[in-house]
């Protein structure tokens, strides 16, 4: 059996930003004029549109790896790499967008909803701009950010104003035929059905889809058969059709039993919050097949039962096309009663946002891991993270860069106050990281205000010598000065002595 598609992973890489351009400009005479190394353009993202075209996730669930562009590196002479193009992803109405976790990130029920699912990453700064009065000529340049990379659920829920719901091989896919241009596949064995086929009826003045769902068995709400895969698709519609078998030749099946059953599993499925039960809403019988002899006598038999229980019954021919005209009309009223409560209810329901993912308010947080001696100082928030990941580690001004910047947030009077010292091993980032040995900077503001009350730790520092200490080393430094002259001056006249005693030779 064919695997029902509506429910698809996919795994998506957006494209990495591109690297900033280290470059100095080079003219006649001039051959140093200032940094011109231009900005990597951005990656593109990775977009999910709500298009009316798209019916089914099947494409996604052929091909689930998806990509968008990397954006160019930076060039000399200011020029920007190019930007990454943006892939966008068109996905039926009704596409219910989650994260690998789970949580619903957005739900895409109007054509035209746009939701970026993966940010592509942030180009680089090139040297030119990263210059500034007190840095004049960078060596150094940003790295490009690396793209979102991850998994991204798609729920596919068929947006219809009507469900056919029912066993297998009740005819549900041929009454969606007879009643609408949809051209579903029918035949006699059960679970035909793998995908919802939509059709639109047009009934007077009214026009309504109709969703053809997949068969229905004993067990759905615990997943048997095609199971929850078909109940997903039921809950978006705002009536149902049941559309009961009287004349299979399976012992132990009536239409009775038939609806009772699905009743039972229609009233387990848990529907989302802030939507009606399903049986709570509107619902009519249609019972099938009376072409046939039998039919038609189990259904006038079984017919003053179903109204008894308050329901609607129509007795039809999905091949005949017996009794459909009336079934449609009801069905329009439905549809058009329930239209009516929903435009009055809109106007005061607020609006559909598409949030973008949490933020963090603060910058960062210092989480502090490991044994009271071995401690590690993790660091996480986007900022820092970013930073880092756009260092080139193999340059020192680069590195320096980063530390100026961490030291702006703030990190390194946080570090103090969560008890790290000189030497700590600190992480930045989740799971490996990059790890640096903690260098405090000796006059930090957090150390003074972190050190007891009237100490300050400055003057433990440095070992200041005392007046007596300074005075003695001056002696010292005299004594040793007379003494070398001393020496120098003996020296003199030794060799004075030595010069008188040569010349005396020389004259004999
Ligand atoms: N005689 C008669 N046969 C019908 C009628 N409606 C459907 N059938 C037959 O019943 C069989 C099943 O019809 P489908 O429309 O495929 O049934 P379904 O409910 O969509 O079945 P699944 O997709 O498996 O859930 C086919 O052989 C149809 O020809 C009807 O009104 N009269
Ligand atoms: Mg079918």
């Amino acid at each position: 059996m064919a695997t029902f598609v509506d429910r698809v992973t996919l795994h998506l890489r957006a494209g990495n930003g591109g690297h900033g351009c280290v470059s100095v400009r080079r003219e006649k005479f001039k051959p140093l004029a200032g940094p011109d190394g231009g900005n990597g353009g951005d990656g593109g993202d990775i977009v999910l549109v709500a298009a009316a075209i798209e019916t089914t996730l099947l494409g996604y669930h052929r091909r689930p790896h998806r990509s968008s562009d990397n954006g160019g590196p930076g060039m000399g002479d200011n020029r920007s790499g190019f930007t990454g193009t943006d892939l966008e992803l068109p996905v039926p109405i009704g596409t219910v967008v989650r994260d690998a976790d789970g949580t619903e990130l957005a739900d895409l029920t109007e054509p035209g909803m746009r939701i970026v699912v993966a940010p592509g990453g942030q180009g680089g700064l090139g040297n030119a701009a990263l210059a500034t009065t007190k840095r004049k000529a960078p060596g150094f340049a940003l790295l490009g950010t690396e793209g979102w990379e991850g998994d991204i659920v798609l729920e596919l829920k068929t947006v219809a104003d009507v469900a056919l719901v029912g066993y297998p091989s009740a005819g549900k896919s041929s009454l969606i035929a007879a009643i609408s241009a949809a051209k579903p596949k029918i035949a006699d064995y059960p679970f035909t059905t793998l995908h919802p086929n939509l059709g639109v009826v047009e009934s007077g003045e009214s026009r309504f889809t109709v969703a053809d769902v997949p068969g229905l068995i004993e067990g759905a709400s615990e997943g048997k058969g095609l199971g929850l895969e078909f109940l997903r698709h039921v809950e978006r519609c705002s009536a149902l059709l049941h559309v009961l078998d009287c004349a299979t030749l399976e012992p132990g099946r009536d239409p009775i039993s038939d609806l009772e059953i699905i009743l039972t599993e229609l009233a387990a499925y848990p529907v989302p919050e802030g939507q009606t039960p399903l049986l709570e809403r509107p619902q009519l019988v249609a019972l099938n097949k009376v072409d046939v002899p039998e039919g038609r006598d189990l259904a006038e038999l079984v017919r003053p039962e179903l109204e008894a229980r308050g329901y609607r019954v129509f007795e039809i021919s999905a091949v005949s096309r017996e009794g459909l005209r009336p079934l449609t009309f009801a069905l329009a009223e439905l549809v058009e009663a329930d239209r009516t409560a929903k435009a009055a209810e809109a106007v005061t329901r607020e609006r559909i946002v598409l949030r973008p993912r949490a933020v963090n308010t603060e910058d960062f947080r210092i989480v502090v891991e490991g044994g009271s001696d071995g401690n590690l100082y993790r660091i996480l928030g986007a900022k820092p993270e970013r930073w880092v990941q756009q260092t080139d580690f193999r340059n020192d001004e680069a590195v320096g860069y980063l530390a100026d910047r961490l030291a702006k947030l703030g990190i390194e009077d946080k570090l103090f106050t969560a008890g790290a010292v000189a030497g700590a091993t600190v992480v930045i980032g989740p799971g490996d990281g990059v790890v640096f040995d903690w260098e405090p900077t000796l006059t930090s503001a957090a150390e003074l205000m972190t050190a007891p009350r009237g100490t300050d730790p400055r003057l433990d520092a440095l070992n200041r010598p005392s007046t007596s200490q300074r005075r003695q080393s001056y002696y010292e430094r005299m004594d040793a000065k007379t003494a070398a002259r001393a020496e120098l001056e003996a020296e003199r006249i030794a060799e004075r002595d030595a010069s008188r005693w040569n010349d005396e030779e020389g004259d004999d």
